[in-house]
C-alpha cells in the first residue's frame, strides 16, 4: 500500500518533502500532490474518492492558514487521514493547528505537530499503521526505534 500526500500549495512542498523522505526510509511508496480544498475542490474530491482503489492506505494532508484541506479529505475518504498543520499564517501555525485538530465528532483527522516535526511524525505514524499488516514495515519500524528514532 502507498501513502498519498496532499498539500494545499506548492509553497508547502519544502516541509512536506520531510514526510516523503521518512516514508522512503521505511520503503513505503508515496505520491505527493498539490490540491487545495479552497482553490481546487473538485481535484481534492477526485483524488480522495479514488484513493483506496488506487492503492493508497493512508492519506497525509497538510496545509497552512485556514486549513480546511485535511477535514475535507476526511469527508471524501474512509482511509486514515493524518493532518499536518503548517506555519506561515498566524504565529506558530496556530491558525492551521486549530483548523485541523478541531474536527467535529464523526470525521476524524489524526493531527500531528506543526511543521517539519509533524511532517516526519505523519510518515512514522503511517509506517506504524502499515506495520500492523506488513511484517517488513514492522521490522523497519522496530529498527528505527533501535536506532534512537533517527534515520
Ligand atoms: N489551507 C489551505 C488550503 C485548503 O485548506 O484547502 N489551500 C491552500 N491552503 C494554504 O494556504 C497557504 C498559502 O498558500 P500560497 O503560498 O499558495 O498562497 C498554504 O500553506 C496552503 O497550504
Amino acid at each position: 500500500m502507498k501513502v498519498l500526500i496532499i498539500m494545499g500549495s506548492e509553497s508547502d512542498k519544502p516541509v512536506m518533502q520531510e514526510s516523503q523522505h521518512y516514508l522512503q526510509y521505511f520503503s513505503i511508496e508515496s505520491e505527493m500532490v498539490v490540491a487545495s480544498a479552497h482553490r481546487n475542490p473538485d481535484k481534492v474530491r477526485d483524488l480522495c474518492i479514488n484513493a483506496e482503489q488506487n492503492g493508497f492506505g493512508v492519506v497525509i494532508a497538510a496545509a497552512g492558514m485556514a486549513a480546511a484541506l485535511p477535514g475535507v479529505v476526511s469527508a471524501y475518504t474512509s482511509l486514515p487521514v493524518l493532518g499536518v498543520p503548517l506555519d506561515g499564517g498566524l504565529p506558530g501555525g496556530i491558525d492551521a493547528l486549530y483548523s485541523i485538530v478541531q474536527m467535529p465528532a464523526g470525521l476524524p483527522v489524526g493531527t500531528l505537530a506543526v511543521g517539519k516535526a509533524g511532517a516526519r511524525n505523519a510518515a512514522i505514524l503511517a509506517a506504524r499503521i502499515f506495520a500492523l499488516s506488513d511484517k517488513a514495515v514492522a521490522a523497519r519500524v522496530a529498527a528505527f526505534k533501535q536506532n534512537g528514532y533517527r534515520i
